[in-house]
């Protein structure tokens, strides 16, 4: 067995020697910020253009199923035990409890990603950034602002999903989110989602350098 230096997975040497060792290597992407800020927007565009370069781990959940969803597709579906377990092992690098449910995302989840030979994208609150912090992960912090809060109320009143209470509590932990991001080394990049082209343009910018590097190495595969 050896040990990935950046999550610390114990892989057999085995699997290790199939695995895209550059996509290993490269940094996974944590994205954050304000709920409404554009993150699921900006993150839909770029894996439409590079869908061969990022894709998002698939997270532990201890709700059950729905009608449709695949234990493995759209969550890891396991019991509060097992996740309590697993926890407890440090097999987590974030986790958090909603509406009586916990989720997260496991370290095993994150090197799946990286096995297929892409970068891993992970679209987390203010809490799992904190948690990650205390991790080995070393991702690329990308933090998604708005202009402004009337911006930000705007947008969420334009999407359609809130109540006046779901709205008023957004607001209030967004003001908390960017008290964070204004503390100096919070963040590797802070994009102002303004015009989307323009902070679309800004995160291509971030992230080319890595692309071009997954993109050579899978043409020097073929
Ligand atoms: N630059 C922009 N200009 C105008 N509208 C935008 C811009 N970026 C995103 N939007 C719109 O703002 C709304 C919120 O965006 P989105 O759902 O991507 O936010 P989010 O940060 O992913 O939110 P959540 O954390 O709640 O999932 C959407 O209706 C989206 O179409």
């Amino acid at each position: 067995m050896v040990t990935n230096l950046r999550t610390g997975v114990k892989l057999a040497t085995g699997i290790v020697r199939s695995l895209s060792s550059v996509a290993m290597q490269l940094r996974p992407v944590v994205f954050s910020g304000p709920s409404g800020s554009g993150k699921s927007t900006l993150v839909k565009r770029l894996m439409k253009e590079y869908e061969d370069c990022f894709a998002f781990s698939i997270s532990h959940t201890t709700r059950k199923p729905r009608p449709g969803e695949q234990n493995g597709r759209e969550y890891h579906f396991v019991t509060r035990e097992e996740m309590e377990k697993a926890i407890s092992n440090g097999e987590f690098v974030e986790h958090a409890e909603f509406s009586m449910n916990l989720y997260g995302t496991s370290k095993k989840a994150i090197e799946d990603v990286a096995s297929t030979g892409r970068i891993c994208i992970l679209d987390i609150d203010l809490q799992g950034v904190k948690s990650i912090k205390k991790t080995n992960l070393n991702p690329r912090y990308v933090f998604v602002r708005p202009p402004n809060l009337q911006i930000l109320e705007q947008r969420l009143k334009g999407r359609g999903t809130e109540t006046d209470e779901t709205l008023k509590k957004r607001l209030s932990t967004a003001q908390a989110d960017l008290d964070y991001a204004n503390q100096k080394g919070s963040y590797d990049h802070i994009i102002i989602n303004d015009d989307l082209d323009i902070a679309y343009e800004k995160l291509k910018g971030i992230l080319i350098e890595d692309i071009d590097t997954l993109r050579k190495d899978k043409l020097k595969q073929h």
